[in-house]
């Protein structure tokens, strides 16, 4: 396993507000976009398997009702209609989305709870929610996971096998915008061209680790 203590031997190109400010909210939230199927959770479990301390998950808000054995605060936070759309209204919200009658959303609060672990919150997001997220103060560090093409894109999803042939025709139309937003330049740090997982995951890998030496030299605490 690879330590994240080194030493500082680096030229520093942030404002010394920019040092104080992240060294004192925590590590970056990392955001991992691509489509679905482009194999945003093969890097992300590897990753996890790796250093698996080093990084969390947010706790999501819904208003679905618990399942049984599902805890408040531990799988979501289990919320009332009322409730979650007073917090959207009031801008705590990164991202939500309703499906089957119910809301799902990933608040800054939840963000900030990892940071506050001083542990990576990873955020497997969309292009909206990406798109919310560059408007806060929450600093990620943003990937695009890209797939090599639309064919392969759908060979994997059939592979998988989860996918009905609606679904499957409705991922694959919204991979193409998410593609030319993904390669518009700007609009993330950096572009993983996943092509064969093991040398993609190398490269996220190393992108990753590199980031948390250069915040770590900026004082950064990592639990
Ligand atoms: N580089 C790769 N080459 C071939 N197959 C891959 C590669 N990366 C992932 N896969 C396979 O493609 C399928 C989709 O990958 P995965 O579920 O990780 O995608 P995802 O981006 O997380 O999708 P979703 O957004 O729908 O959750 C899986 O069956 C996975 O094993």
């Amino acid at each position: 396993m690879i330590s994240f203590l080194f030493i500082v031997n680096r030229a520093f190109s942030g404002t010394s507000s920019t040092l104080m400010s992240q060294a004192g909210s925590g590590p970056r939230p990392l955001v991992l976009c691509g489509p679905s199927g482009s194999g945003k959770s093969t890097l992300l479990k590897r990753l996890f398997a790796e250093f698996p301390d080093k990084f969390g998950f947010s706790v999501s808000h819904t208003t679905r009702h618990p399942r049984e054995g599902e805890q408040h605060g531990v799988h979501y936070y289990f919320v009332s209609r009322s409730d979650m759309e007073r917090a959207i209204a009031n801008d705590e919200f990164i991202e939500t989305a309703e499906f089957t009658g119910n809301m799902y959303g990933t608040s800054k609060q939840a963000v900030r709870d990892i940071q506050s672990q001083g542990r990576v919150c990873i955020l497997d997001i969309e292009q909206k929610g990406v798109e919310q997220i560059k408007k806060t103060d929450l600093n990620p560090i943003l990937i695009f996971n890209n797939p090599p093409t639309i064919a392969e894109l759908e060979r994997r999803l059939l592979k998988r096998n989860s996918e009905t042939a609606e679904t499957l025709q409705k991922r694959l139309k919204a991979a193409e915008m998410e593609i030319a937003y993904g390669l518009t330049p700007g609009n993330f740090h950096k572009i993983i061209n996943n092509v064969d997982i093991d040398v993609a995951y190398m490269e996220f890998r190393d992108f990753v680790v590199d980031e948390l030496k250069k915040q770590q030299a900026l004082g950064v605490h990592f639990n």
